[in-house]
C-alpha cells in the first residue's frame, strides 16, 4: 500500500515540522488547542494525565493523540518541563481565512515560535520569583575550561574560568536548571549530580570564532575588550549560550547584559558537600525550609532574595565590597523607622528585570509594562527617602534609584491603573492618550447609541416616525421603512439620501452614505482601537526595551536595598553584631550561635540556645586547629558548623549572631562530616569519607577554614584512629589553615601537647544519677570519657542492653588499665558470652512458687513459731527456683 498517499496535507505538515524537533515534544496548534500526535501524544497524556484519544490513521495505524486548551497551556508546559521534557511550540503563522486565498487546499501555515526547555523559561507563572534560573554552558579549549551561565528571564550573564576540578563545585553554587556541554564532551555525570538537565550541543555552537561573531552582534559592537579580556574557552562557553538561545528563541534575543567576568579567587570556594553539610540553600533532607537560607531571609521582594541566595552561595573575598555592605546594613540598624518606610516602599515594587526580559522578547503583556512603571515609581520613592544618608552604598543606590522620570511619567499617563493580562484584550491605554484611539473606543462602546442617534435623525428628516434602523447578517446596518412610505423614500429629495437595498413584502430596506460609513466605523471600531493600543504598546515597549540597561540598573538598585534592608532586620531581631573583618589570620568569635539550630529550638521547644566561643586565631602562616570531643548529642556539630556559617554570613555583608566576631578573611571553607551515606552516588560510606578528606588535604590553603566531624568513624576504630591522625598533621603540617576538628578518639587529645597550633576542647555535659546531662557549653580541655552509654539510655535501649553495655565497658576500662590496652586479651577474658543478659522486667508468666506461698499467707494467723518456719520455707523455694 502506498503510503503517501494517506497522508492528508496536514500530517504531511506536521511530520516535517516534527521532524526537525525530534528531541522535543511538538505543541501542534490547531485552533484553540495545541495538539500532541505520536509518541509524543502518549508521552504528554501520561505525564500530564489527560486523555488520550485518535485521530485518523497513519500507514494503516491509529494516530494518537492528545491536547491541551492554548489558553491554558502554560500550566501543562510546566509540569512538562518539570518532567524532564523540552517543548517545540508551533504556532499557526496565518489564519484560516489567509491560508484559503492561497488555495482552497492550502494548510495553515505554522512555525515552531519557541523551544521551550528547563533553562529558557521567562513566563512568571512557570519561574519561581525569588530564584534566578540558570542556563550554563562549559567549554574547554585545549585543556583550559569556562563556564558561562546567564539566567535569561533576567539577563544576568556571567563567565568564569572553570579548569575541571572546579566544574562541579561551580555547578553546586549557582545550581543551573540546564547546562549545555559539546557533544562528546567530558562531564555529563557532574551536571547530572548537580541536578540539572544535560543539554548536548554540536560542538561548532562552541567554536570560539564563531562565538565571538555572535557576541559581537548581540551587542553590536566592534570588539569585546569594553567587557574584559576573556580566554578563548570563556568566549566559546558565552558564545554556546547565545546560539543556544537563539535557537530556542527562534531568532529573538532578549536583553542580555554584559558578561560579568568573575574572576577565580573573588568568592570564597565551597564545594558541593560543604554545601550540602552545612545547609545553606536546602537542609539535609532536601527541603528549602531548614536550610540556612530560609533562615536568614527576610527579603521582601523577588529580585532581592535572588540576590540574598547569591550572595550567601558566594560570599566575596573582597574586603573593601564587604567592608561597604556592612556600612549599609549598620547604618539600618541604626534608622530602624527609615528601614520600615523603604521596606513597605519596596513591597510594592514589581519584578522590573523579568518584566523587561519578556517585553525584549516580545512576549509581554500590558502588566510587564505597569511592572516597570510602578518599579521605576517605587523606585523615586525609595530615592527620595534615602535623601541624605552618607553611606556609600546608600548613595549608590539613591543614585540608581533616579533620574528615570521621563519613561515613568510616559508610562504612568499613557496606562489605566490596573491593566488586562493581555495587549490584544484592550483596555490598557489610558484615555486621552490617543484622539483616535478613543474615538475609536466611544466608537465601539457607544455604537449603539450613536445609531439610535442617527435613526431619530432620519425620523426627522423624513417625518416618517417608524423609520427603523437595523442590522442582520445579509446587509449589515439598514434603514427600515414599511412599504406604506415606500414611494416618499424612492422619490426626490429623500431618495438623494437614501439608496435603496431591498423590498420585501411588507418593508424597503435602505442605506445612506453616513449609515455605511457609519457601519464600517462601528465594525472596525473595535479592530481598530485594537491595532491603535497594539501601537502604543509598540511604542511603549519600545521606549522600554530602549532604556532597558538603565532599569536593569534601577532593579539591581532596589535588590541591593532590599537586601540590605532584610540584613538589618535580621540583626535587628536576633540581636546579631557587625564582624570585624581584615586580612589577618583571626578567627574570633564569643558567644555564636546556629542561626538555624537556635531557630528549631525556639519553635520546637521554646528552649534557649547556648552561646559558645571560638578562639581559631592562628600566629602568621602557622595552623591553627581545635580538636573538640564531647559525647553524642553534646552539640559537636552543631558548634562546628555554626562558626563556618558565621564566617560565610560575615562575608557575604550580612552581621553575624554572636556577640562579637573577628574573622581573618577565608578564601576556603571545607567541611566533612564522617560516614554520610552517599547511596544515592553508590558509593560506600567509608570510601565517600576517603574521597571528601582527600579533597581537603589535597585543596585547602592557608585562608582555608575547614571543619572535620568525626572523620575516620566509617571504619574500624584503629584505622579510623590512624586516619584521624595523620589527617590532622597534614593539616597541621601541610595545609596549615584554621580547622576544627570533632573527634570521639580521645587518643587524638594527645597531640594538643605535641603540635604547634593544635589545642583542645570539649562540650561539656554533668553526670547525675547515671543519666548524662548536656550543658552544649564548649570549654577548654578533651572530654574525660564519652558518654556513650548514658546516651544510648537516653535514646531509649531497652534497660537490659544498657545495662548489660555498662557492665562490658567497666570491664574494658578495667582491662586496659591492667594490661596497657591489649584488648585482644582483653575480649577474650570478658564473659561476653557466658553469662545470659538479665531480663530487667520478666515476662508476663505464672507467679513464682515464693510468691504463690507468700500470697496464701495470712499472718494475723501465725503463731512466732509458724511465722519461722514459713520463713525457711520460702527460703528453700527461693533457691529450688534458681
Ligand atoms: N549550643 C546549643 N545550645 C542548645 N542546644 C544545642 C546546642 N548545640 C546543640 N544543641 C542541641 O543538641 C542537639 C545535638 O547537637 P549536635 O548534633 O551538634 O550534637 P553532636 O555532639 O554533634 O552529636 P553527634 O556526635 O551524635 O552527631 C541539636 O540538635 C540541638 O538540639
Amino acid at each position: 500500500m502506498s503510503t503517501a498517499s494517506t497522508v492528508t496535507p496536514m500530517m504531511a505538515q506536521y511530520l516535517e515540522i516534527k521532524a526537525q524537533h525530534p528531541e522535543a515534544l511538538l505543541f501542534y496548534r490547531m485552533g484553540d488547542f495545541y495538539e500532541l500526535f505520536f509518541d509524543d501524544a502518549v508521552a504528554a497524556a501520561a505525564a500530564l494525565d489527560i486523555a488520550l484519544t485518535k485521530r485518523g490513521k497513519h500507514e494503516g495505524e491509529d494516530i494518537a493523540m492528545c491536547g491541551v486548551p492554548h489558553h491554558a497551556a502554560e500550566n501543562y508546559l510546566l509540569t512538562l518541563i518539570r518532567k524532564g521534557f523540552r517543548v517545540a511550540v508551533c504556532e499557526q503563522m496565518e489564519s484560516p481565512a489567509e491560508a484559503k486565498k492561497r488555495g482552497y487546499k492550502a494548510v495553515v501555515r505554522r512555525e515552531v515560535v519557541r523551544l521551550v526547555t528547563p533553562g529558557t523559561l521567562t513566563e512568571d507563572t512557570l519561574l519561581d520569583a525569588r530564584r534566578n534560573n540558570y542556563l550554563a554552558a562549559r567549554a574547554e579549549i585545549r585543556g583550559e575550561g569556562a563556564l558561562a551561565w546567564l539566567d535569561i528571564s533576567t539577563g544576568e550573564f556571567h563567565v568564569s574560568p572553570c579548569p575541571a576540578v572546579m566544574f562541579g563545585p561551580t555547578l553546586a553554587r549557582i545550581a543551573p536548571r540546564e547546562v549545555l556541554i559539546a557533544e562528546g564532551a567530558n562531564g555529563f555525570d557532574v551536571i547530572a549530580e548537580a541536578g540539572a538537565t544535560v543539554t548536548p550541543l554540536a560542538a561548532s555552537s562552541f567554536d570560539s570564532q564563531s562565538a565571538t561573531q555572535r557576541l559581537l552582534k548581540l551587542y553590536n559592537t566592534g570588539s569585546l575588550d569594553g567587557f574584559g579580556q576573556f580566554e578563548r574557552a570563556e568566549i566559546a562557553a558565552m558564545g554556546a549560550l547565545v546560539d543556544y538561545i537563539d535557537m530556542t528563541q527562534k531568532g529573538r534575543l532578549p536583553l542580555i547584559r554584559p558578561p560579568i567576568r568573575e574572576v577565580q579567587g573573588s568568592a570564597v570556594e565551597i564545594d558541593a558537600a560543604t554545601r550540602r553539610n552545612l545547609e545553606l540553600t536546602h537542609s539535609l533532607a532536601g527541603s528549602r525550609a531548614g536550610g540556612l537560607l530560609a533562615a536568614i531571609d527576610r527579603t521582601v521582594t523577588g529580585p532581592g532574595a535572588r540576590l540574598l541566595e547569591r550572595r550567601l552561595t558566594a560570599p566575596s573575598t573582597d574586603l573593601t565590597l564587604i567592608a561597604r555592605w556592612h556600612d549599609g546594613v549598620e547604618h539600618f540598624t541604626h534608622h530602624r523607622s527609615l528601614a520600615r518606610d523603604l521596606r513597605d516602599a519596596l513591597r510594592a515594587a514589581p519584578d522590573m528585570d523579568r518584566a523587561l526580559t519578556r517585553l525584549s522578547l516580545d512576549r509581554g503583556g500590558p502588566r510587564d509594562l505597569t511592572n516597570i512603571r510602578d518599579g521605576l515609581s517605587a523606585a523615586s520613592k525609595l530615592a527620595a527617602h534615602l535623601d541624605g544618608s552618607d553611606v556609600a552604598l546608600l548613595e549608590d543606590i539613591a543614585a540608581d534609584l533616579q533620574g528615570h522620570d521621563a519613561l515613568a511619567n510616559l508610562l504612568q499617563s499613557s496606562l489605566v491603573a490596573e491593566p488586562p493580562l493581555l495587549a490584544r484584550d484592550g483596555g490598557f491605554v489610558a484615555e486621552g492618550v490617543e484622539v483616535d484611539l478613543d474615538e475609536a473606543r466611544t466608537l465601539r462602546d457607544e455604537g449603539r447609541s450613536i445609531i439610535a442617534a442617527m435613526q431619530t435623525e432620519f425620523a426627522e428628516l423624513t417625518g416618517i416616525n417608524a423609520l427603523k434602523i437595523k442590522h442582520n447578517n445579509v446587509l449589515g446596518y439598514f434603514v427600515e421603512v414599511t412599504a406604506t412610505h415606500a414611494d416618499k423614500m424612492l422619490s426626490p429629495p429623500h431618495s438623494e439620501t437614501f439608496i435603496h437595498r431591498q423590498t420585501t413584502a411588507n418593508a424597503v430596506r435602505f442605506t445612506t452614505v453616513e449609515l455605511s460609513e457609519m457601519e464600517t466605523k462601528i465594525l472596525n471600531a473595535g479592530a481598530r482601537a485594537q491595532e491603535l493600543e497594539l501601537a502604543v504598546f509598540a511604542r511603549l515597549r519600545e521606549a522600554i526595551v530602549d532604556y532597558g540597561q538603565q532599569i536593569n540598573q534601577a532593579a539591581r538598585a532596589l535588590a541591593q536595598l532590599d537586601v540590605t534592608t532584610a540584613l538589618a532586620e535580621l540583626a535587628v531581631e536576633g540581636d546579631w553584631v557587625r564582624p570585624r573583618l581584615d586580612a589577618s589570620r583571626a578567627f574570633a568569635v564569643e558567644a555564636g550561635r546556629h542561626p538555624v539550630v537556635e531557630q528549631a529550638l525556639r519553635r520546637q521547644s521554646g528552649a534557649q540556645f547556648i552561646p559558645n566561643d571560638c578562639d581559631l586565631t592562628a600566629e602568621d602562616e602557622a595552623a591553627r586547629i581545635v580538636l573538640l570531643t564531647g559525647p553524642n548529642m553534646a552539640g559537636k556539630s552543631t558548634w562546628l558548623r555554626q562558626n563556618a556559617v558565621i564566617a560565610l554570613l560575615a562575608q557575604m555583608g550580612a552581621f553575624v549572631p554572636a556577640t562579637s566576631a573577628h574573622i581573618g578573611l577565608v578564601d576556603q571553607v571545607f567541611s566533612r562530616v564522617g560516614a554520610a551515606d552517599d547511596l544515592a552516588r553508590g558509593r560506600s560510606t567509608f570510601m565517600v569519607e576517603m574521597v571528601e578528606t582527600a579533597a581537603i588535604l589535597n585543596q585547602a590553603g592557608s585562608r582555608a577554614l575547614v571543619i572535620l566531624d568525626e572523620i575516620g568513624r566509617g571504619t574500624a576504630t584503629y584505622d579510623g584512629l590512624s586516619i584521624a591522625w595523620a589527617t590532622l598533621e597534614h593539616l597541621q603540617s601541610v595545609n596549615g589553615c584554621r580547622a576544627l576538628f570533632a573527634t570521639h578518639y580521645h587518643e587524638l587529645t594527645a597531640l594538643a601537647g605535641s603540635l604547634e597550633g593544635v589545642s583542645n576542647a570539649t562540650v561539656a555535659v554533668r553526670e547525675w544519677e547515671g543519666d548524662v546531662i548536656f550543658l552544649h557549653e564548649v570549654r577548654e580541655g578533651a572530654a574525660d570519657r564519652s558518654y556513650g552509654v548514658q546516651v544510648a539510655k537516653l535514646a531509649g535501649l531497652p534497660p537490659s542492653v544498657v545495662e548489660r553495655a555498662r557492665v562490658v565497658l567497666e570491664a574494658l576500662e578495667e582491662g586496659e588499665r591492667e594490661k596497657g590496652g591489649k584488648s585482644r586479651t582483653l575480649i577474650d577474658d570478658l564473659p561476653l558470652f557466658s553469662v545470659a543478659p538479665t531480663p530487667v522486667s520478666k515476662p508476663m508468666s505464672q507467679p513464682s512458687a515464693v510468691d504463690a506461698a507468700l500470697s496464701e499467707i495470712l499472718p494475723d494467723t501465725l503463731t512466732p513459731k509458724d511465722a519461722l518456719n514459713l520463713i525457711y520455707e520460702l527460703k528453700d523455694l527461693a533457691q529450688n527456683a534458681q
